[in-house]
């Protein structure tokens, strides 16, 4: 039995931080990564999907380049082997220097393998077996398969293993018209793949508002993605070339390659929780207090396997609230983080705090400034118009609730929104600061100047 001060199990978003930071006391840490150092965001996540986007941009830039007086010698060819080893290049670099540092680090014993419970503060990686007082579970997640009549007859790919495919699909067919099935349509859309999007519920991210979706719906349309939302009786069966892809009241569509985008699951289920007594909800994730403590003490739950965000900035936070908790006697909690993502199709969606009807359904007096890019001038500038700002604030209290801005460089721009938040000021405060001209940010300002009751 090895002896341990501290186990991290999972060296993705949150796990390499904490046992780099508890190393640091001199405390003696064992992390165990059965996988890919760097875990979904490096390998499977956010870096390569980045990297494809950025490419994809180029290409799409470079296909209007007339528009904006440049010549090119001929059309735009796309060398996906060349695009992937870019790709595969950024991962690699990211990956291995983290490998290197958990190998190198002093106090750190970096174990290979799946780590699994065998009592409350015991564990094996490999048949080892392992104790420590504290443990911390950084396993995050995986894609899930929705059960689809057929899906065990034909080939499908997730996120993972889409990213290794050597030549370009003719036609990708994607299950789920969220963030991983939108951005993943418009990469491959625009780097020669046809994209056909399937979406059960009536719109796309149906979790934002309205018009956003109908504005990502428009845009994606324009660049030649098809959309199928509302999808009833889908059930797929092998083709000749692929899959048949057949649902109620559409043609039969056949696809090279079918992509499943329809939500992820916690890697929780393979981890031993019953024999530590941890508890998990009914989706599997583990439940967690407000400072991330599992229902055992001294064992806590981190990143996207608590079900508390499902990010990569949320799983690092993860690791400052417990960090600070432990090591620096402060009392950080989750419930104070905002929430803050982007969806990164070109133009992105920044979005901060609530949506306008989450904001109504929370019983505000909303106030909403709205401002489509084609009146941000920049956005004219860049010859990039599409999208809007949307800003929401309370009427009594005149704090900012949420914000949407989707446009180019929304992803950045919503910060300013998401900093005067969190800082619980009022929208005046931001409204009276003089923001650089011609930015995105620079209407920000403006917007929170014209803000009117929100739509009945
Ligand atoms: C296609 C895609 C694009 C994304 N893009 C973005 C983005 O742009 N921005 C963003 O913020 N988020 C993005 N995300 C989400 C983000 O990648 C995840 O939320 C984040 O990586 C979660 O981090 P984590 O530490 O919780 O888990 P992970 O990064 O998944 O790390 C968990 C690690 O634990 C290991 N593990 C699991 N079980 C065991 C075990 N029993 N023993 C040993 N090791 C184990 C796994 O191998 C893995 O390495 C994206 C996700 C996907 C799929
Ligand atoms: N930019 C980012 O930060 C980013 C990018 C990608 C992923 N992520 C993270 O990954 C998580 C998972 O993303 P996701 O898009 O896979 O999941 P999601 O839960 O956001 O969306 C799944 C979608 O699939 C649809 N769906 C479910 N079953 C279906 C079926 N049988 N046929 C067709 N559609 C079906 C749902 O209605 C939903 O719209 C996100 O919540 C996000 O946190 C983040």
């Amino acid at each position: 039995m090895a002896n341990f001060d501290a186990i991290v199990i999972g060296a993705g978003q949150a796990g390499p931080s904490l046992a780099f930071r508890l190393a640091a006391t001199g405390r003696r840490v064992a992390l165990a990564e059965r996988s890919a150092v760097g875990g979904t965001c490096v390998n499977t996540g956010c870096t390569p999907t980045k990297t494809l986007v950025a490419s994809a941009r180029l290409a799409q830039l470079a296909r209007r380049a007339a528009e904006y007086g440049i010549e090119l010698p001929g059309p735009v060819g796309i060398d996906w082997p060349r695009v992937k080893a870019r790709m595969d290049a950024v991962v690699a670099r990211s990956r291995d220097g983290l490998t290197r540092a958990l190998e190198e680090a002093e106090n750190i014993t970096f174990l290979r393998g799946h780590a699994r419970f065998t009592g409350p503060h015991a564990m094996e990686v490999n048949g080892q077996p392992l104790r420590a007082p504290w443990i911390f579970l950084d396993v995050g997640g995986r894609a899930a398969a929705p059960p689809i009549p057929g899906l065990e007859t034909v080939p499908w790919l997730t996120n993972t293993t889409l990213l290794q495919l050597e030549t370009m699909p003719r036609h990708l067919a994607i299950l789920g018209g969220s963030y991983i099935g939108l951005e993943f349509a418009q990469v491959f859309r625009r780097l020669g793949a046809e994209v056909t999007v399937l979406e059960v519920a009536p719109r796309l991210i149906p979790r934002e508002d309205e018009e956003v979706s109908a504005t990502i719906r428009d845009m994606l349309e324009a660049e030649g993605i098809a959309f199928h939302l509302g999808a009833k009786g889908l059930s797929v069966a092998p083709a000749p070339e692929g899959v048949a892809l057949r649902l109620e009241g559409a043609p039969k569509i056949h696809a090279s390659h079918l992509l499943l985008a329809t939500g992820r699951r916690p890697n929780t289920d393979s981890l031993g929780l019953e024999a530590a007594g941890i508890a998990r909800d009914a989706r599997g994730f583990i439940t967690v207090d407000d400072e991330l403590q599992t229902s055992v003490p001294g064992i806590w739950a981190l990143g996207e396997c608590n079900g508390r965000g499902a990010f990569t900035h949320t799983a690092y936070n993860d690791y400052e609230i417990v960090a600070a908790n432990l090591l620096d006697g402060e009392a950080r909690r989750v419930t104070d983080r905002l929430p803050c993502y982007a969806l990164f199709t070109d133009p992105p969606l920044g979005r901060v705090g609530m949506t306008e009807r989450e904001a109504r359904e929370a019983g505000h007096e909303v106030l909403v400034g709205t401002r489509p890019m084609t009146r941000v001038s920049r956005a004219v500038e860049k010859g990039e118009t599409t999208g809007f700002m949307k800003v929401m604030v309370d009427a009594e209290s005149k704090r900012i609730l949420g914000a949407a801005i989707l446009g180019t460089d929304g992803d950045e721009a919503v910060h300013a929104l998401l900093d005067v938040m969190q800082a619980k000021l009022p929208y005046t405060a931001l409204q009276r600061t003089v923001h650089i001209h011609p930015t995105v940010s620079e209407l920000i300002p403006t917007l929170l100047g014209e803000l009117k009751p929100a739509r009945p």
